[in-house]
């Protein structure tokens, strides 16, 4: 291979697209990496921080990747990242938040195993390569793709539990891959903003998610605050609560952030009722924008880590400048 060939980092962490049923009867677990199929002329080395579900995932994992893919920029032209699918979004939004967008780095994963007819592994596992090491792509940090579709680390989610489309978001993909005869054809149609980074030397602040429901009346809200450093809630509507919650949010001296249970669209305070988004905003609740729950308890995680304060973190979320 000529020394001008391109570098590929993969880094396998587990997931479906590394799993097959265990030998013990009990189900898919993570076992082998998947192969990266008819790749030719680029320079490929392999990684494998973990091996586990996405869902033993935690934001000390993410921050390890964040790490290697820090040291493997240096040599390498682009990386990939293979991930279960049930928290993804997650990963790549942290990975987002902290590394610089000069680095192309794309994370997939897969919905069927590798003994079922329609894996789609191999795949979205060529897609994401094909798509990291396309010039178009640099500068535009971390992104997903899944099923042809590329999608922004801050927008994407997990739409499906099985479908093979599984992930979407609002306002969709901002590009796509499709497989020609004359090889990969990669389309974006959306413009890389300038954006900063969020390095913690330590992840050491605890935020938990609150999920809102009709007849919520604050429980575990208390009990909740007194254990985290901060509070996301998946609200209702446009960041609307039960009138229960505005004396709870009035009395909270911690950042308490506002996100939509709602599947899309952006926190706005406009009602004045009794725990309407205008009212819980007056009592200090902060706007995630249009953050799900779990992506802004991630930033906020970052920014109360980074030593900001109530103000500070509101400013941050304010400007959407992420
Ligand atoms: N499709 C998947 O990867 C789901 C799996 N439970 C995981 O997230 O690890």
């Amino acid at each position: 291979m000529p020394a001008s060939a391109p570098r590929l980092a993969l880094i396998h962490t587990g997931g479906t697209i590394a799993s097959r049923p265990s030998p013990d009867g009990r189900g898919l677990t993570p076992q082998t990496p998947p192969e990266l199929p008819g790749l030719e002329g680029v320079r490929v080395s392999e990684f494998q921080p973990f091996n586990l579900p996405s869902p033993h995932v935690t934001p000390a994992h993410m921050r390890q990747l964040a790490q290697l893919i820090g040291e493997l920029a240096a040599d390498h032209d682009a990386v990939v990242v293979t991930h279960g699918t049930d928290t993804l979004e997650e990963t790549a939004f942290f990975l987002h938040l902290c590394l610089p967008a000069a680095v192309p780095v794309v994370l997939t994963g897969s919905m069927r195993h590798a003994e079922e007819v329609s894996w789609d592994g191999p795949g979205n596992l060529l897609d994401a390569a094909q798509v990291a090491l396309c010039p178009d792509t640099a500068g535009r940090g971390p992104l997903v793709v899944f099923g042809g579709d590329i999608f922004d680390a801050r927008t994407v989610t997990k739409v499906h539990t099985s479908a093979v489309d599984a992930f979407g978001g609002y306002p969709g993909p901002i590009g796509r891959i499709d497989r020609t005869p004359a090889g990969p054809q990669v389309r974006y149609f959306a413009t890389p903003e300038p954006r900063p980074t969020f390095r913690p030397d330590t992840l050491d602040r605890r935020v938990e998610i609150l999920y809102a429901y009709a007849g919520w009346q604050g429980e575990g809200y208390a009990e909740a605050l007194s254990r985290a450093d901060g509070l996301v809630i998946a609200a209702l509507g446009t960041g609307n609560l039960p009138p229960e919650l505005l004396p709870l949010i009035e009395a909270s001296d911690k950042p308490v952030v506002l996100a939509t249970r709602t599947h899309a669209g952006p926190i706005l305070p406009v009602y004045g009722y009794a725990g309407g988004g205008a009212t819980l905003v007056a009592a200090g609740a902060i706007p995630a924008s249009f953050l799900n729950a779990h992506k802004a308890r991630l930033l906020l995680l970052l920014l109360l880590s980074l030593g900001l304060g109530r103000e500070d973190v509101r400013r941050v979320f304010a400007e959407g400048v992420f």
